[in-house]
């Protein structure tokens, strides 16, 4: 296994072992193993079509493995009752590619939802707590009474990051959240993405083609390649890693530009 640890003291809170993925005879993953430690932003990357969507879709439960093991805080997943499992996976905050927030309904609704779902809220205290979760992802008040068609990308980016928020979770999952913004929107949402982890203790698990995230955000960097984990570790490492793929994405002009303007944001 080639993953290194960044944070050796600690147990993982996720671990993903020996992981095998095939849809008929397709092979998306096979011996991908990977850990999730308390604290961090991973970022996961990789060409398309080499499963980060799908690696994420596995480790909430919205995918079962063809084979392997995923341990989620210590218990083994693949192996709980489907009421354990989902007791489990309320611990976790989703945001899907597509965000998917319900265009009929306003933004505290949105986020409210899951807490009246899954928490058993009344309504009235549910969409008060929604509109703190609007306020967390750095939504202004008068928000909360929006509907998404009303909103720029990067406001609807945030409200489907409050309602991943609802339910207090302690890993998030983030799936290419910046994708579609302009540079100063995906920029913003980096810096909300680390003062998440800060004030909330917060571990992600965020799957994302953008080289700024990675290098304003990410502890450390996950590359999948050839169906596997080929390094998981802190940037500079990985982007030292002999490989075609790692070359080409960290050493070309966009992985440049982003650690040249990484390296003046921490100098200034
Ligand atoms: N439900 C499915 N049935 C069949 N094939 C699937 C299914 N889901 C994913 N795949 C295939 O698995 C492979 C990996 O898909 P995945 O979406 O995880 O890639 P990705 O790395 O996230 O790509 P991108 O960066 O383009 O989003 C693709 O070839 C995809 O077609």
């Amino acid at each position: 296994m080639s993953e290194t640890r960044a944070t050796p003291n600690e147990a993982p809170l996720i671990r993903v072992s020996d992981l095998e993925n095939r849809f008929g005879r397709h092979v998306v993953h096979q011996g991908l193993d990977l850990a999730l430690y308390p604290g961090e932003i991973l970022g996961v990357v990789g060409g398309s079509g080499t499963g980060k969507s799908v690696l994420l879709r596995s480790i909430v439960g919205l995918l079962r493995p063809s084979a392997g093991r995923i341990e989620v805080f210590g218990e083994d997943l693949l192996s709980l009752e489907p009421q354990e499992r989902s007791r489990l996976e309320q611990r976790f905050g989703v945001l899907f590619q597509r965000g998917a927030l319900f265009s009929s309904l306003t933004l505290a609704e949105n986020v409210a939802l899951p807490l009246i779902e899954h928490a058993g809220l009344p309504r009235p205290e549910a969409e008060s707590l929604a509109r703190l979760k609007l306020a967390l992802a750095g939504l202004p008040a008068q928000a909360a009474a929006q509907r998404p068609t009303e909103l720029s990308g990067g406001m609807i980016k945030r409200a489907a990051l409050a309602r991943a928020l609802a339910l207090d979770p302690e890993v998030l999952f983030l799936d290419e959240p910046t994708a579609g913004l302009d540079p100063i929107g995906a920029a913003a949402f980096d810096r909300l993405l680390l003062t998440l982890r800060d004030a909330l203790g917060l571990s992600v698990f965020l799957v994302t083609h953008d080289l700024d995230t990675l290098y304003t955000a990410c502890d450390r960097v996950a590359v999948l390649a050839r169906r596997r984990v080929l390094v998981a570790d802190r940037l500079e490492r990985v982007a030292a890693t002999d490989d075609a793929w790692i070359r080409d994405y960290f050493h070309g002009p966009r992985g440049r530009s982003a650690r040249e303007a990484a390296h003046a944001t921490k100098e200034s």
